[in-house]
């Protein structure tokens, strides 16, 4: 199975010492360089900042932990200003902390002089190759220019319907599994990890969206891409003991071709498995669009891959501009790894938020409510879901909870630049330096670090207020002015970054987060558990429960499907039970239409409606056990083939004992109702 082993079995004594020998040489060269050439570097000496009290690690684990870094980050800049200067993990390591909007702003438009460190790039290219999150100067260029048509606003409106499906899907997962786990019983909802359901989800959504490939992760996690994807994933989070060797690897990539461990496994086997699988999704979607061309029937893909393709193809760009396939490729792998747990923890945090603040829960969930189709989901054409997810974006408070939730809590916490020349930074105000001058901008040398921190600017109490560390979305109605200096390629906030390298999927997180919140908000109330959910950074910033760190991250969370334990509002239950009649009863109306089947039957149906129908399950997917699906089942059997029904009376009871007839086994009832609910 594995390759690398024969060598090692054959002649162990000599890989050793090759070993140690590679690895003692550069190491050597790598002390020398550091302590002749790089001590003598000039450094960021007029800046102030805290003391060092560790040889080695400095200030990062104050500004990383989340759990910390707001009041890190406040006590910084009144003590030291808002640029500051901090350890990274030697002592030759000075890193600029800039909290100065005005400093942040040019740090990220200047993308040539600021760039990603090469630590990072090695070792996100070495998991995913040098697509765009990795990739550098013209390279980067090159792919940025290639995939921006992808996003546009078109190509990521068409991806709407796609999306709402995959929501749908969820929705139903977590239906069943709440049913398995509860009794049924109103009240009841199930304690789920909503963290690992969401991040399942997002990954179906990233893989059809992305290559128009199904993982069908809600579903059960066997895929085999998906397991791929997944474990080499872990690997670029994963924490412990190997950290000294991961870093080692780094520097010294030799070492993991010698001493393969079980993650340099899995990767080679994962790269193994998207190299054989995606690479043939590539070839596949290549053939389909010069079919078309030739045959003039152009292939209408809507996935990242198609789009890809086709800008990479078209006639805008020069042949010298054109990206490879294995780039193609290479850039899936990242849309994948920077589009799909970065949305996933976005929406978790979003829904821990609504269910610590109910009352927000609540009002969100009625304007979410009052948009709500007539007709279920299921039945609605793409036009129609396009045009929903239309009145969706312009939802006031659906876009503030979105905004608080990504301001409060972003994914990505902080980022890396380096500068890779000398650069003069400008700053907001003039500031007294160590040296006691005045000063108007800071030098920043080449080879300095600059710790971008994201999350800092979101929560600074200066600038957004006392309350800036709460969950206040009615704030986006009145900003202070000074949110106004803030940079941002959304919002004013950090989270999707800003300038030349920001996020190129924010629009795709947008389109997600409203539709899954849609979905998940008017089916489902979420509710805290006495677990304390706590945030640390790992990559990116995900939770934890409180003392049990090794279980990995978690957000266990209340599921109450509504209409069981919810108490609707009064303006829920008007809303959704008006919808609900009329589409039982316009149904119930085609239903006898033309069958000399009498009238009693409908409007019995409305009046058993009017007595049962909750907003249980808006688009009636599903059979249950509540009151609303005895209104399904009133429906269904009036169906004409079950003649002796039409004998019941108004006081007639549907019992648990009545066969509900199953529309998606039974094809004449099918045929007749194409767009029913699917009864199985
Ligand atoms: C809520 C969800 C998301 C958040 C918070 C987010 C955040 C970010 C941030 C902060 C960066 C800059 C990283 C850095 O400077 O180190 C970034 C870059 C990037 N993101 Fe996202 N992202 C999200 C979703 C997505 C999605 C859905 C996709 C793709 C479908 C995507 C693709 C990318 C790519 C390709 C880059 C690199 C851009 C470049 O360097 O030119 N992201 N994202």
């Amino acid at each position: 199975m594995n390759v690398t082993t024969p060598t090692v079995v054959a002649s162990p004594q000599l890989s050793w010492t090759t070993g140690l020998l590679s690895l003692a040489i550069p190491l050597l060269a790598y002390v020398v360089y550091q302590v002749y050439v790089a001590i003598a570097r000039p450094t960021l000496s007029e800046l102030d900042g805290p003391p060092v009290t560790r040889l080695l690690g400095g200030h990062m684990s104050m500004v990383l932990d989340p759990g910390r870094s707001p009041i890190v980050h406040e006590k910084f800049v009144q003590q030291y200003g808002r640029n500051v200067r901090i350890r990274g993990i030697t002592p030759w390591d000075e890193r600029l902390l800039p909290m100065d909007p005005v400093s942040i702003s040019h740090i990220m438009k200047q993308s040539l002089v600021y760039e990603k460190p090469w630590q990072s790039r090695r070792l996100i290219t070495g998991l995913i190759g040098c697509g765009m999150l990795a990739a550098e100067g013209q390279v980067h260029k090159r792919q940025r220019r290639v995939a921006t048509p992808a996003f546009s606003i078109q190509n990521m409106k068409a991806l709407v319907p796609l999306v709402f499906r995959k929501g749908e899907e969820l929705r139903d997962r977590l239906m069943e599994v709440i049913d398995l786990e509860t009794d049924l019983t109103p009240g009841d909802g199930a304690t789920l990890d909503v963290c690992r359901w969401i991040s399942r989800a997002t990954f179906d959504v990233i893989g059809i969206a992305g290559f128009d490939y199904q993982f069908n992760a809600i579903h059960n996690e066997d895929n085999e891409l998906f397991c791929a994807y997944k474990d080499m994933f872990e690997v670029a989070v994963s924490q412990g003991q190997s950290m000294v060797k991961s870093i080692l690897g780094i520097y010294f990539p030799i070492i993991n071709k010698i001493f393969p461990d079980e993650r340099i496994r899995a990767v080679s086997r994962g790269q193994e498995t998207i190299q054989r699988v995606a690479s043939q999704l590539v070839q596949d979607k290549k053939r389909k669009l010069e079919e078309g061309e030739k045959t003039g029937k152009l292939y209408e893909g809507r996935d990242l891959l198609t789009l890809l393709l086709k800008s990479n193809m078209s006639t805008d760009i020069a042949p010298e501009q054109r990206i490879s396939d294995e780039d193609i490729l290479h850039n899936i792998n990242t849309f994948m790894f920077a589009g799909s747990d970065t949305s996933s923890l976005a929406l978790t945090w979003t829904l821990l938020l609504l269910a610590k603040h109910p009352q927000i829960q609540t009002r969100l969930r009625a304007e979410l409510l009052a948009t709500r189709p007539s007709i279920p989901f299921s039945s609605l054409s793409e036009d129609e879901i396009a045009s929903l997810y239309d009145t969706l974006s312009a939802l006031p408070l659906l876009h503030n909870v979105c905004r608080e939730s990504l301001r409060l809590i972003p994914p990505v916490h902080s980022s890396l630049r380096v500068a890779v020349k000398d650069d003069i930074v400008p700053v907001s105000a003039p500031f007294k330096g160590r040296d006691g001058k005045i000063r108007d901008s800071i030098f920043v040398p080449k080879g300095t670090f600059v710790h971008v921190p994201v999350e800092a600017l979101s929560l600074d109490r200066e600038i957004w207020g006392p309350d800036a560390w709460q969950f206040v979305p009615d704030r986006w109605d009145s900003l202070p002015d000074a949110v106004a200096t803030l940079p941002g390629l959304f919002s004013n906030i950090l989270a999707f970054s800003a300038g030349p390298r920001s996020c190129i999927g924010q629009r795709f997180s947008m389109i997600e987060m409203k539709s899954f919140l849609y979905i998940l908000l008017t089916n489902f109330e979420f509710r805290e558990t006495d677990a304390k959910v706590v945030k640390a950074n790992v990559v990116l910033t995900r939770p934890y429960v409180s003392g049990k760190y090794k279980e990995g991250s978690q957000c266990p969370l209340i599921v109450v499907p509504l209409g069981r334990g919810h108490e609707e509002t009064e303006e829920e239950t008007v809303v959704c039970k008006e919808r609900q009649i009329q589409w039982f009863s316009q149904k119930a109306a085609q239903a006898v239409e033309g069958t000399g089947r009498n009238e009693r039957l409908t409007e019995m149906n409305t009046r058993y409606l009017k007595a049962y129908c909750r907003p249980t399950s808006p688009d009636f997917t599903r059979p249950t056990h509540t009151p609303a699906a005895s209104a399904i089942r009133v429906y269904v059997l009036f169906l004409p083939n079950k003649p002796f029904l039409g004998d019941l009376t108004s006081s007639d009871e549907v019992t648990e004992n009545d066969e509900p007839l199953k529309l998606g086994s039974d094809t004449a009832a099918a045929a007749r109702f194409p767009d029913g609910p699917a009864l199985v």
